[in-house]
């Protein structure tokens, strides 16, 4: 569960517009310190729009004339009394690969009709890349983002999710568009929780979530059981995109999807299927000799990590911390540097193992294979 930790209350700000998209908060919620102020908030380019609210590249201040930023304020209509499981991750988890919630404000704003919108304003650091965009920086010159690079990205997305996952919350729509990066320190974090999903042993859950071309099997089939595993076959969607340069399966709706999906890992397969050990090592070959024809670059090791994330069936395809194990990850555990693109000089990896106590219960007997071996 999340820690009980709760910024006060905010009381819905009328937003006293002074000039063009520069206007005055008078309670404003800073999460580090739990403190309320008043601040001038000026608006500037637009990020977003995204399915379920805006983003603009924003700054703050106390006094309008010095100003704090960039920030990334996100603003999506809510009605006031509503739960939001995005704002109650964004303000309790801290976590290096989880995008940073640094300030929040409630607002409303009357409609033509004479009605309010209610409105809650996420301000989170402001990352200006995502991966989306650092994939066609290299597909469109030509190149192919480098397997360290994928790697890296890869183990950070990985660490994010084994803390959601810990909490038994999905994040529901992991794609590139939704990891920020930042290339020169080779940092990734996930950003928007808007579809995450607390899942519960009973709760009604919605299964039409997650962007088409990351969405898991068993939510295509509209199965209602699904887990956070659901992440993990979209982080698998990720890794083929880095690879390939453009989405792995691009179905025009469900069917077409799992169309798509079954042109690499086979039709599904139906529960009476043998399982026998001859017919499943024969199965494995099969697949294998399709990964390799699909992601031609990879490494024998790389294929075996693929074979292991895009599976159809979830008790088979691995979790977060299995995955961060695997050998796959050899690379950053056994290296210190790598090449940002654009470079020459070699930059430190950032901080890859620094786990935190609630990290280290969740990866429990996987850690020690997780961590750099000690010299
Ligand atoms: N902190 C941030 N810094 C920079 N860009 C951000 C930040 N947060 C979000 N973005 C960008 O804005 C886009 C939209 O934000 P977000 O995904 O949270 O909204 P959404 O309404 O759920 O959109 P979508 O339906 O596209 O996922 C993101 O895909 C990302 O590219």
């Amino acid at each position: 569960m999340l820690k009980a930790k709760q910024v006060p209350g905010t009381t819905p700000n009328r937003m006293t517009k002074l000039e063009d998209e520069h206007y005055f908060i008078d309670d404003i919620v800073s999460i580090k310190n739990c403190q309320k102020s008043k601040m001038f908030v000026k608006e500037g380019k637009r990020i977003g729009p995204g399915s379920f609210g805006t983003v603009t590249q924003s700054y703050l201040s106390n006094n309008s004339i010095e100003w704090l930023g960039p920030y990334a304020i996100k603003r999506v209509v809510i009605s006031p009394k509503a739960q939001s499981l995005e704002l109650e991750i964004l303000q309790n988890i801290k976590h290096p690969n989880l995008v940073t919630l640094e300030f929040f404000f409630e607002s409303r704003c009357a409609t033509k009709d004479g009605e309010y919108l209610y409105q809650k304003n996420f301000v989170m650091e402001y990352i200006p890349q995502t991966l989306s965009s650092e994939i066609r920086e290299y597909f469109d010159n030509g190149s192919k983002v480098p397997t360290k690079h994928i790697k890296l990205y890869t183990f950070q997305i990985l660490r994010g999710l084994l803390t959601l996952h810990s909490m038994n919350i999905c994040h529901g729509d992991l794609k590139p568009t939704n990891i920020l990066i930042i290339p020169s320190r080779g940092i990734a974090k996930i950003c928007d929780f808007g579809s995450a999903q607390r899942l519960k042993d009973n709760g009604e859950l919605k299964t039409y979530f997650c962007s088409r071309f990351y969405r898991a099997p068993e939510l295509l089939l509209n199965l209602k059981d699904y887990s956070t595993q659901i992440d993990i076959w979209s982080l698998g969607c990720i890794i083929g995109e880095m690879i390939k340069g453009q989405p792995l399966f691009k179905g025009d709706n469900a069917n077409s999807q799992l169309e798509e999906i079954a042109k690499l890992l086979g039709r599904l397969p139906k529960s009476s299927v043998d399982k026998s050990q001859q017919l499943q090592n024969t199965l494995h070959d099969q697949k294998f000799k399709k990964f390799m024809h699909w992601f031609p670059y990879m490494e024998f090791f790389d294929v075996e990590f693929l074979l292991k994330v895009l599976v159809y069936d979830t008790s088979e395809r691995w979790d977060a911390k299995r995955l961060m194990a695997h050998e796959f990850f050899d690379a950053l555990r056994h290296e210190t540097y790598f090449l940002p693109r654009g470079s020459n000089m070699p930059v430190h990896l950032p901080e890859l193992f620094n786990f935190s106590a609630l990290e280290k219960r969740g990866l429990g007997q996987y850690y020690s294979s997780i961590v750099p071996p000690l010299d």
